[in-house]
């Protein structure tokens, strides 16, 4: 079971909530996805009265875990003031810190990651930091305390796949927190490929919300994670650059 921090999450796969047509799509997307953990930016919650109508209010919120995030924070000041406003409204004193670098590939900003991630964590905050695909700064982010990092597959709702597998590998193989690949998905096979590469769990949302059917990309998706997983944990086949027989014939039983 994965856990982030003290909580337990039954699912591997993080949905996030944007970007769908309706609130009926959204509310079967998210049952068919058998996901726990649901993101949304906090810039899309009336922070004073997070029960007015809108998009949580038809969450069932015993059924989930909240994960909000500080999508549009574009300094580490910003992020930290929408975290305290979440937990201060009773939201969730778990955070996915975003603090973007730059409208146009909506990479984030590795300094200001940082400097927010160190804040929530001395503030008690359970921080989540989505940061870019590198080693080191996932390996100082997990130094200042996070408790799992989110490296991107590739730039936000872009829909890439994963572009550098040799960093996410490197990622993985060093961090001793979890590992949430975020961003970027575009299909199940990049999210069973991201599992297959040890990932410990999937962050994703517009190859959902965008799909043609997103009810069906969603229950694809929860398939994908879970086979990547197995996958994973049953051990793949070393690869070879010679044929060896599927049917040898030494050793039958005649
Ligand atoms: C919802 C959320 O947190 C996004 O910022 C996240 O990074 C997902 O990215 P995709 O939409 O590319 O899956």
């Amino acid at each position: 079971m994965l856990k982030i921090g003290p909580y337990e999450c039954q699912s591997r796969l993080f949905l996030g909530t944007g970007k769908f047509s309706s609130l009926k799509v959204q509310a079967e997307a998210v049952e068919a996805s058998g996901t726990d953990v649901l993101t949304f930016a906090l810039r899309r919650v009336n922070l004073d009265h997070p029960e007015e109508p809108g998009f949580l209010e038809r969450l069932n919120r015993k059924r989930f875990r909240f994960l909000p995030n500080t999508a549009g924070a574009k300094t580490a000041e910003e992020a930290v003031r929408l975290a305290r406003l979440a937990r201060a409204s009773g939201l969730s004193d778990m955070v996915k810190v975003e603090v973007i670098g730059d409208e146009e590939t909506l990479l984030p900003d590795p300094v200001g990651t940082l400097k927010a991630t160190r804040q929530l964590v001395e503030e008690g905050f359970i921080v989540l930091p989505y940061t870019s695909d590198d080693p080191i700064l996932a390996r100082r982010l997990e130094e200042a305390g996070a408790h799992a990092v989110m490296p991107g597959a590739s730039p936000i709702g872009s829909g890439q796949g994963i572009l550098n597998p040799l960093n996410l590998k490197l990622i993985i193989r060093r961090a001793k927190v979890p590992v949430i690949v975020d961003a970027g998905i575009g299909s199940p096979a990049d999210a069973a490929r991201a599992m297959e590469l040890g990932a410990d769990g999937i962050l994703l949302n517009t190859a959902v919300s965008g799909a043609r059917d997103p009810v069906r990309m969603a229950r694809a998706m929860k398939l994908a994670v879970e086979a990547g997983r197995l996958g994973y944990e049953a051990g793949r086949i070393p690869k070879k650059e010679t044929a060896s027989a599927s049917s040898p014939a030494e050793g039958m039983v005649t």
